[in-house]
């Protein structure tokens, strides 16, 4: 279970993330929702270690994150999206996906000098990344270059990448930004298809509404930083918070909600402080 307990970050005066402490279990999508500037993006980076906290603890089963580096707790177990900046553009599909693997394969290489051992390898591999860009329908850009993929395409092998290292949590900040009506629904099937899996936490950042309705177990609301609203997803939709605050001005039923977010299912008080 990943946990966070009182997460604080402060930029200067500005508290971005205001202790927020709140569990995630196997087997569920959290769908994450505020207005911009709410928090969600920061409480990830914090979570991934990309910054570090100002007070509170993340724990992963267990295992205080804290202190340790962004790449120490991908090996932990959690995955976040990978930048396409940091991985090889000038490699294939495949030699990158197949490298994200051998990455979960530690140990692979280190029994020595061993032919028939590195050649199994290198083939055990091989046919693990091509599965995975099977699954997420890349199977025939398998030998172009990462630098000249078109943007969907990107946001597939970002999926891919992740699904390589095989996490406990997924986190997808805006899987689908930047997709066009085609792209997105095999995103968000392959986002289905880890819920399916119960070892599998996934937590969601997401604008778009329907993708929430849809996906989310849970909602939970941040904002101005703080954890506003936590529960089952009609509850909080339809919480008077939600409805007053967003969805009843600014939100577009169905597409993209300039500030989605909502109240109180479970914290109606805290709903209604950020209402006003
Ligand atoms: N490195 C930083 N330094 C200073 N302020 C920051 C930094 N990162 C985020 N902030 C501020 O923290 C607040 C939360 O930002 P964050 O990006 O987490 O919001 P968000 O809910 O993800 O918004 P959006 O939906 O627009 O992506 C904002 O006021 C932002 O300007």
């Amino acid at each position: 279970m990943l946990e966070t307990q009182d997460l604080t970050v402060r930029f200067g005066g500005h508290v971005a993330v205001n202790a927020v402490s709140c569990r995630f279990t196997p087997g569920t999508l959290t769908a994450i929702v505020g207005p911009n500037g709410a928090g969600k993006t920061t409480y990830f980076n914090l979570i991934s270690g990309q910054i570090a906290a100002t007070a509170g603890q993340v724990r992963l089963d267990g295992q205080v994150l804290d202190g340790l580096s962004a790449s120490a707790r991908t090996r932990a177990g959690l995955g976040r999206a990978f930048q396409l900046t940091n991985l090889f553009p000038h490699l294939s599909v495949l030699e990158n996906v197949r490298l994200a693997v051998q990455a979960t394969r530690e140990g692979a290489h280190r029994r020595g000098l061993n032919l028939w051992s590195l050649w199994s390898d290198h083939r055990a591999l091989t046919e693990r990344a091509e599965a995975i860009l099977e699954s997420v329908a890349m199977s025939a850009r398998a030998h172009n270059l990462v630098a000249g993929l078109p943007h969907g395409d990107q946001r597939k092998l970002e999926v891919a990448l992740l699904m390589a290292l095989e996490p406990k949590v997924y986190l997808f900040d805006e899987p689908t930004a930047g997709m066009s009506h085609d792209e997105a629904p095999v995103i968000l099937d392959l986002i289905r298809r880890l819920k399916a899996d119960a070892r599998h936490t996934i937590l969601l950042v997401e604008h778009k509404m329907d993708v929430v309705r849809e996906l989310a177990d849970r909602i939970i609301v941040l904002h101005n930083g703080t954890l506003v609203a936590d529960g089952e997803p009609a509850a909080v939709m339809a919480s008077d918070v939600v409805q007053q605050a967003y969805l009843g001005t600014a939100a577009d039923e169905g597409g993209t909600a300039a500030a989605p977010s909502g109240g109180g299912a479970a914290a109606p008080g805290e709903a209604g402080r950020a209402a006003a």
